[in-house]
């Protein structure tokens, strides 16, 4: 795979370079090892060897039954002096069984999202965050989650070229380790079609906002799906049904609880469910502004018990509905905040007076693991790393999709292409046919920037629209382990060559005989190679300006800035020589100003114009001593562009390895627990002046 450029300077040796670069850490060890992400690190050296059960000669293997006790469970947010400011959970209470859905409702911003995170260890890291109590897992504390889950998110994210069956057998390809014989990995994935009910779009792709693929509940359920393949023991989904037509949303809801009664430990959280959904939870929590409202079993258990208290849930209510009005404030009047909230702070009190803390010691909590409790809790610290073992595997089933992701996307590459046509027709209309004049010269130099700013830019702004979405996708499946980054960067480096090659060449090849730049095939083939690896070179950039910024929006914003000063000292605007010393080092970096040296030196060299004084310029040479270009080569600037690539990819490559998920630690709590502790903890905060809560 590659591009062929006759007589293009050194392309394949920087090609060469790249992939030799990328691949030295292999070579070398040095770099990206396969190293297990820092809570496998911190299991220990008997966890570290022993093998999660593997389901290679057991197609639908049967989960590990994991109980998940939690008790006490606080996070507080801090301001910049240290104060608490304000509880997100404060001291929560609960269990989830295998075998049960167990859903956790509440208003929004009542926590359900910061609880479910906490007991998958998976609460993001910030330094004013402060996060307490105690996480058992059959019996046995678990500092960090560590057990194996599968966590599905809010926000579904599939590389959008892909069929559901490619996206699944790609993770299973990724996730499953390599005694899994191709036919069961077949047969697996079959299954989880199946399963998940999605063996009618099996061949339709997942698509994106540009082209329409499977609708929002199929999404939500290849989602799980993915997440299937490693067989975990415990299931989390946040708010699984959001955006979802009530039709989708029971069907996803139906997949949940089916996999409860497969034995697996299911935990969502929801909004407001349809009483059918309801009528599937096995258990509930109501959590309302941190605290809790209520826990245990769902369906008839809670109406009673708010019954007891006062509160009837009405006939023919949908009692998700009720529930959802009982601990939601009331912000339509002043009364209305009042009483509400004097509502809920009673059934707090009451709910914590009344339910002992669990103990999630206790042998009973042991048994409800079965006999593989103590077994699956320690085992069930896994070796997330259960992916291919081979550098070289990872890279071919990378670059195999890299490829599948980039050739497919017919509407990107479509608008690519007639923005190429469009923008090297307008350039070649202004430019039209430059003669040998004097005032030529000004108009072949005006051409040479507007190319190189114009190639670099496209190249740029393609990538930082479509990498942060890639990232998220590439963080995800890095912290299961599925991959290292240096085959991710390579293969993606390498399947995007044809195709971004392809852009400039178009442009080249409509600009070149309309301009009638210096008419001869070698220095048309030199032009269009220039091009091209200045755009290789930008789209690295847009890479880095990816992954150093969190959302599409701020790498939109920060790319097109970044690339300015470079075009400001890209060798038209400011000669290198009349650089002021501080700001030397930039035409050095700028992958305009490289470019744009290697098209005049291509063009000018050789070149005569008609002279009409004496003190006219007389040859192409006489321009490039101006332009302080005079002596260097087109080799040089394609050498220097290739360093520009090689820095920015390796920026990228250590960017994406340094920002990979920090998860918050849980610490123990700070006393023991008290007889009512969330009545105490109310009222701790309550009467703390200027706590929101
Ligand atoms: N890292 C954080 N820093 C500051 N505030 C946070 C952080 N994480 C969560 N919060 C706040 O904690 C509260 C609870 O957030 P959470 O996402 O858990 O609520 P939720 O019940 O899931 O809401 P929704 O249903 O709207 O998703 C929110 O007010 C949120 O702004």
């Amino acid at each position: 795979m590659g591009i062929e450029v006759k007589g293009t300077l050194g392309l394949a040796q920087l090609l060469a370079a790249v992939a030799a670069a990328l691949l030295l850490p292999i070579v070398t060890r040095v770099g990206p090892a396969l190293l297990p992400p820092p809570e496998d690190a911190a299991a220990g050296d008997d966890e570290e060897e022993e093998e999660e059960e593997s389901p290679a000669n057991d197609v639908t293997p049967t989960p590990t039954p994991v109980t998940i006790c939690w008790t006490r469970i606080t996070c507080s947010l801090s301001d910049k002096h240290g104060h608490t400011v304000r509880f997100l959970l404060a001291n929560v209470s609960g269990q989830a069984k295998p075998g049960s859905l167990l859903a956790i409702m509440g208003p929004s911003g009542s926590g359900k999202t910061t609880l479910l995170n906490v007991l998958a260890g998976q609460l993001s890291a910030s330094p004013h965050l402060r996060l307490s109590g105690h996480l058992h897992i059959n019996g046995r504390p678990v500092s960090t989650g560590g057990y194996k889950i599968a966590y599905v998110r809010q926000e579904d994210l599939f590389f959008s070229q892909l069929t559901v069956r490619e996206t699944l057998s790609l993770a299973s390809e990724l996730q499953l380790p390599d005694t899994f014989s191709p036919e069961n990995k077949q047969k697996y994935i079959n299954d989880l079609l199946f399963k998940l009910g999605l063996v009618n779009c099996a061949d339709s792709i997942v698509g994106d906002a540009k082209v329409r693929g499977i609708s929002g509940g199929e999404k939500k359920r290849l989602s799980l799906a993915c997440e299937l393949i490693a067989s975990p023991s415990v299931i989390f989904a946040d708010e699984p049904t959001t955006g979802l037509d009530a039709f989708q949303a029971e069907k996803v809801m139906e997949t949940l609880k089916q996999l409860a009664e497969d034995g697996h430990t299911v935990i969502c959280t929801i909004h407001q469910p349809r009483s059918s959904v309801y009528a599937k939870f096995d258990d509930l929590i109501l959590l309302s502004e941190g605290l809790m409202v209520y826990a245990g079993p769902a369906k008839e258990e809670p109406l009673s018990y708010f019954a007891t208290l006062g509160y009837q849930c009405p006939d023919h209510v949908n009692p998700a509905e009720f529930l959802a009005d009982l601990i939601s404030i009331d912000y339509s009047s002043t009364e209305g905040v009042f009483s509400s909230r004097k509502r809920i702070d009673e059934l707090i009190e009451v709910f914590a007076t009344r339910v002992p803390i669990n103990d999630c010691t206790s042998p009973v909590m042991k048994l409800n693991g079965a006999d593989m409790g103590a077994k699956a809790g320690r085992k069930s610290v896994v070796k997330k790393r259960s992916g291919p073992q081979g550098w070289w595997r990872q890279f071919r089933l990378l670059l195999k999709r890299a490829w599948m992701q980039a050739f497919r996307d017919g509407p990107t590459n479509k608008v690519r292409a007639r923005m190429s046509v469009a923008s090297a027709v307008i350039f070649g209309s202004v430019f039209w046919r430059i003669g040998r004049s004097q005032t030529s010269i000004q108009d072949r130099m005006g051409l040479l920037q507007v190319a190189a700013i114009n190639t670099a830019m496209a190249a740029l702004t393609k990538t930082v629209g479509v990498f942060p979405k890639e990232r998220a996708i590439v963080d995800r499946e890095r912290a299961k382990g599925s991959y290292q980054l240096g085959p991710y960067l390579l293969s993606k480096l390498l399947a995007e060559i044809p195709v971004s090659a392809s852009f400039p060449l178009l442009f080249g090849t409509i600009l070149y005989p309309m301009s009638r730049l210096h008419p001869t095939i070698t220095r048309f083939a030199k032009f269009c190679g220039i091009v091209t690896v200045e755009s290789f070179a930008a789209s690295a950039m847009g890479l880095t300006v990816g992954a150093m910024v969190p959302t599409t929006e701020a790498a939109m914003a920060l790319g097109p800035s970044l690339m300015t000063v470079f075009i400001v000292f890209g060798g038209y605007y400011v000669n290198s020589d009349n650089t002021p010393v501080i700001f030397r080092w930039i035409p050095r970096v700028s992958l305009i100003r490289w470019a744009f040296q290697g098209l005049c030196i291509n063009e000018f060299t050789g070149l005569e114009f008609e002279q009409k004084q004496s003190y006219d310029i007389q040859t192409g040479e006489q321009v490039l001593e101006r332009l302080s270009f005079g002596g260097s080569r087109i080799k040089d600037t394609i050498v220097a562009q290739g360093r520009i690539l090689m820095f920015w990819y390796w920026t990228t490559y250590l960017l994406l390895k340094k920002n990979r998920p920090k998860y918050q630690p849980l610490l123990l709590p700070p006393s023991a627990p008290t007889e009512s502790p969330a009545t105490n903890k109310l009222q701790e905060i309550r009467s703390e002046n200027g706590v929101v809560f």
